[in-house]
């Protein structure tokens, strides 16, 4: 069966920072994914809809390099991904439910553990690194819990850390495994208000896989921009946003942390502690 979207249109001058082109795959020859073209561009944000079985994780998987597709082409900001090596300018943020809680770090450690990367080779942490943790760690106001095990933290907690981890890199693009499931409504409304800030302030692209068609439809609009087979694709564009974005981590970190102290330009931050 033919599949074809197209949700570059009116995006302007901006780059893709995914390109997935013609994209199929199957499970054993149980198709999952037949023909998927679809592009992201630089700052849009892309939520995408499935329901359960509707090949979202299979996706992110092939997005990160995890899994081949079986036909077509992706590329990461404009790079075959055979080829693509700049994995530190993504920002991975799991499921809840795919962290083992007996794992033994304190959220320090998760939260450093971003800058190694997927070569999984353990470099001197700097001085600057510690910086950056530290300045990771205050934006997502979890710097009391710094020298806690991981585990022992409530879920929002915990999205909290994978949230630092994910952009102790300063990462272009964040990628989101429905990252508030079993988290209280409280707690998953003030992290949709802390993307949505960085979102809106920063030049980061976002693709979240999300359950959540409240927090979808009221940022990304009532209407898909588009669909293929039990996957849908809602977008905000970054023409849809003012043109303020800064890019240097250390700025961005401090704006979120003045965001989260402050709670001006009228965010509410309510994360649970
Ligand atoms: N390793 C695997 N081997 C065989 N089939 C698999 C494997 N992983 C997933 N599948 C199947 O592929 C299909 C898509 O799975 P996927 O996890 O991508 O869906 P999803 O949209 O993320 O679902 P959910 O919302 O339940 O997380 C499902 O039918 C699933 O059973």
């Amino acid at each position: 069966m033919e599949q074809s979207i197209d949700s570059s249109a009116g995006s302007g001058c901006h780059r893709d920072i995914i390109s997935l082109d013609g994209i199929g795959f199957s499970y054993e020859q149980q198709p999952v994914i037949s023909n998927l073209n679809f592009s992201v561009m630089e700052r849009d944000f892309v939520g995408l809809i499935g329901s359960n079985g509707a090949g979202k994780t299979t996706l992110l998987k092939m997005i990160m390099g995890l899994l081949k597709p079986d036909k077509g082409e992706i590329r990461l900001f404009g790079t075959p991904i055979s080829r693509f090596r700049d994995w530190h300018r993504i920002g991975y943020v799991p499921q809840k439910n795919a962290f083992n809680p007996l794992f033994p770090a304190t959220v320090r450690e998760v939260v450093l553990s971003g800058l190694y990367g997927r070569n999984k080779l353990l470099r001197k942490v700097t001085k600057d690194d510690h910086q950056r943790c530290e300045d990771a760690l205050h934006a997502l106001a979890i710097a009391n819990l710094a020298d806690k095990q991981i585990g022992r933290l409530s879920g929002g907690q915990q999205q909290r850390a994978f949230l630092a981890r994910a952009l102790i890199n300063n990462p272009s693009l964040l990628i989101l495994d429905e990252p508030t499931v079993g988290i209280d409504a409280e707690t998953q409304e003030g992290f949709f208000h802390l993307i949505k800030h960085m979102h809106n302030r920063h030049n980061i692209t976002f693709l979240m896989v999300s359950h959540d068609m409240e927090m979808i439809r009221s940022y990304l609009g009532e209407e898909p921009k588009t669909e293929s087979g039990k996957l849908k694709f809602y977008v905000k564009h970054s023409h849809e946003l003012e043109d303020c974005a800064e890019t240097d981590l250390t700025h961005s970190l401090k704006g979120l942390r003045h965001v989260m102290e402050s709670g001006k330009e009228g965010i509410h931050v309510g994360f649970v502690s």
